[in-house]
């Protein structure tokens, strides 16, 4: 059984470097985040800010067409579609990274678009999928849009409980590892399972373990933003495990700094203090 590692600060300095003068956005990956329902516009909105901030070169949301206004209120610098365009299929082909599931739902619309992006993604992709998508899949294996070149899974404690049939207290590294093997033997799966002590099971078997992040961060829309830094470094940085890391440990390290003196740490505000952070780092490279 491999052993568990802990994530350090280095992996910052590592993964986050000074732009180069002739950067231009093309540079910094396409992304594209689809999910909000009617009911949870404000889980995309909080993915979308995570990525833009993480620096993501070009943004994309595809949602309901009633969170449009308040998508652009907040983030004008994402591009817009309606969830039910008929060009979706081909704006997705264009993209480096998918993050889908941020409010998603469970209708049939969100079905269909979990079909739809299996049917369109290729090897050259990232898809992240969170929260709702995580559950249509649990309900069907078989969306799984496995011929992405890198899947990354991002479910709380209770949405691995429905993927993987393991009960919470029974998610040990062992029997997690077990589960994503049987869940995609493609081996090209990176699961990041959220709580307390997020667990990173990297593609090539390694467990990294998340030693920030405290209880200020338990409010909802927390893992939304997650997925989207994790898909923003992904666009930004290009797929290696390290930048995984990276989005885990700092999204909960400026939970840590907010946390100093705030009670409670919002989402948003996690997305505000990244630039700030991230030139810290980029600095020290
Ligand atoms: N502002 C918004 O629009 C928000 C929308 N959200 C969306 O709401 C939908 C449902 O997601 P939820 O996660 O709320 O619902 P779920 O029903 O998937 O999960 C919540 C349940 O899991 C249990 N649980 C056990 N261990 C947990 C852990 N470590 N972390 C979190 N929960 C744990 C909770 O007690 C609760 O019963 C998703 O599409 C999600 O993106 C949420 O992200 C919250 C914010
Ligand atoms: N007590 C805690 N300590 C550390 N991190 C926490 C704590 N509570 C929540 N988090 C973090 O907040 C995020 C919650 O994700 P999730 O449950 O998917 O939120 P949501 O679906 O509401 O966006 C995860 O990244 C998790 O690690
Ligand atoms: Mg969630």
């Amino acid at each position: 059984m491999t052993q568990t590692q802990e994530i350090k600060e280095d992996i910052l300095k590592k993964v986050i470097k000074t732009r180069p003068s002739n950067s231009y956005k093309g540079k910094f990956g396409r992304i594209l985040l689809i999910g909000g329902s009617e009911n949870y516009g404000g889980a995309i909105i909080m993915a979308t800010e995570g990525a833009i901030n993480a620096g993501a070169g070009l943004t994309a949301v595809a949602t309901r067409s009633i969170n449009l206004t308040a998508l652009h209120a907040r983030d004008p610098e994402a591009m817009y579609i309606d969830w039910q365009d008929r060009n979706l299929p081909e704006l997705i082909k264009k993209m480096d990274v998918i993050v889908c599931g941020p409010g998603l739902g469970s209708s049939r619309v969100a079905l269909q678009i979990m079909q739809m992006l299996k049917a369109n993604v290729a090897a050259q992709q990232t898809v992240v999928l969170d929260a709702s998508a995580l559950d249509l899949i649990s309900n069907d294996k078989t969306l799984l849009p496995g011929k992405a070149g890198h899947l990354i899974l991002t479910p709380h404690q209770m949405e691995w409980q429905r993927l993987s049939q393991i009960n919470i207290p029974f998610q040990t590294d062992s029997a997690n590892l077990t589960a994503l093997k049987q869940l995609n033997s493609v081996g090209n799966t990176t699961l990041v399972l959220k709580s307390n002590h997020t667990h990173i099971y990297t593609e090539d078997g390694k467990i990294f373990v998340n030693p920030t992040g405290n209880p200020g961060m338990a409010t909802g829309g927390m893992g939304d933003t997650l997925a989207g830094i994790i898909g923003g470094f992904i666009a930004q940085f290009g797929f290696q495990a390290d930048n995984i890391l990276a989005a885990v440990y700092l999204h909960s390290l400026a939970g840590d700094v907010l946390y100093r003196d705030h009670y409670l740490v919002k989402p948003t505000q996690i997305s505000q203090l990244l630039p700030k952070l991230m030139k810290k780092y980029a600095e020290q490279d």
